[in-house]
């Protein structure tokens, strides 16, 4: 009989969990807990990070590929949180061992710890045999982080609250993107913290009209996704949070500009940055967009993607592992 991944993976299990960009996000004004309302469009992408676990004496992570330097390996981990608090759900110890093969950029503003966090959860969530429902998993998801309940969920999603509150979004066929990695990172409390200094420097804070306007719904991107149109979608990208991000990277305005110049269709800083996401017409586009930027020198790396992607999942076989 061949040898099936299912009688490997009583061991181990692999889960691969996508990276994220919000085709639009609009933040309202800090509140008292110290998070921001936001209405949002989440698009998951095919970057992804790989969360192999697998019983242990004790608990451990380790972290290959990219950035792994700068991500800690203790419990600071929050694939090592998302393990500890799925184990207190299950009444368990959680000795196992993590190991992470990252490819989203640490601080990138792509959620790549958030996937690292969903990827712990389905993943062990699978080795536990745990009888765990969708709204459970939700919950203790949305506890690690704001980004972590859509990680989880995947595709195109609208996402309010802190977030965390997820309702799928039609998107027809599939959108090229090109990524394009900063050399140094972001962290997300500082680029809230950036946004909040500058409205309050404009205009002294945000007023209820201007509150409403933040929060409303992108009826039009939303249009533009269900029809497909790659064409339609690229002017309707927005990000509240780019002018801070911005302000914290002056040079990312070079990059972005270089990504027009280059030929995509549009581009946007990344969440909270400091990647820089450019969509193109379709694939030969976004190779040629991609090769271009490289020569331009304005970014670390650059990568091409696709999205939507599916939400964290289980490898089933060896040959979806690749
Ligand atoms: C920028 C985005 O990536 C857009 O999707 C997210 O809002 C960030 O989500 P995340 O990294 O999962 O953030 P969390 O770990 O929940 O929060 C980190 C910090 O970001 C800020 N934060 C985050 C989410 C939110 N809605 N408002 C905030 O002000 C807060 O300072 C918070 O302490
Ligand atoms: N598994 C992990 N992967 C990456 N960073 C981690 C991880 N665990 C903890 N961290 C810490 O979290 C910080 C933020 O990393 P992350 O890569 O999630 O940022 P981000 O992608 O900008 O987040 P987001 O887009 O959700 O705002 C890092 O600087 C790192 O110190």
């Amino acid at each position: 009989m061949p040898r099936t991944s299912l009688s490997v993976v009583s061991d181990s299990i692999t889960a691969r969990a996508p990276s994220k960009v919000n085709l639009h996000l609009g933040v309202g004004p800090r509140r008292d807990d110290g998070y921001h309302d936001l209405v949002t469009v989440f698009q998951a992408l095919s970057l992804h990070d790989d969360i192999r676990v697998a019983r242990a004496n004790e608990m451990s992570v380790t972290v290959r590929g990219e950035g792994a330097g700068s991500v800690p390996t203790d419990g600071a981990n929050i694939a090592v949180r998302a393990a500890v608090a799925l184990a207190d759900w299950a009444g368990r110890t959680g000795r196992v061992s993590i190991d992470i093969d990252k490819s989203i950029p640490v601080a990138g503003g792509m959620a790549g710890g958030s996937a690292d966090a969903a990827g712990a959860l389905v993943a062990l969530a699978a080795l536990w045999k745990l009888d765990i429902g969708r709204d459970d998993l939700a919950a203790i998801a949305a506890d690690l982080g704001s980004d972590v309940p859509f990680a989880l969920h995947g595709n195109t999603a609208l996402g309010t609250g802190r977030g965390e509150r997820l309702m799928q979004v039609l998107s027809r066929g599939e959108f090229h993107w090109v990524l394009a990695l900063a050399r140094e990172g972001l962290s997300t409390p500082a680029v809230y913290r950036e946004l909040d200094r500058l409205r309050d420097s404009r205009s002294g804070g945000v007023a209820a009209d201007d509150e409403r306007d933040l929060l409303r719904r992108p009826d039009d991107l939303m249009q533009a996704l269900a029809s497909g149109d790659a064409r339609a979608v690229a002017p309707l990208l927005h990000n509240d949070l780019q002018p801070a991000a911005l302000s914290l990277q002056p040079t990312l305005r070079r990059t972005l500009r270089a990504g027009i110049d280059a030929g995509a269709l549009g581009g946007i800083v990344s969440g909270s940055g400091p990647t820089c996401a450019f969509l193109c017409a379709d694939e030969i586009s976004a190779v040629n967009v991609a090769a271009e930027l490289s020569g331009a020198g304005v970014a670390r790396s650059v990568r091409t993607a696709c999205g939507p992607a599916p939400g964290t999942r289980v490898l089933g076989t060896p040959e979806q592992a690749h």
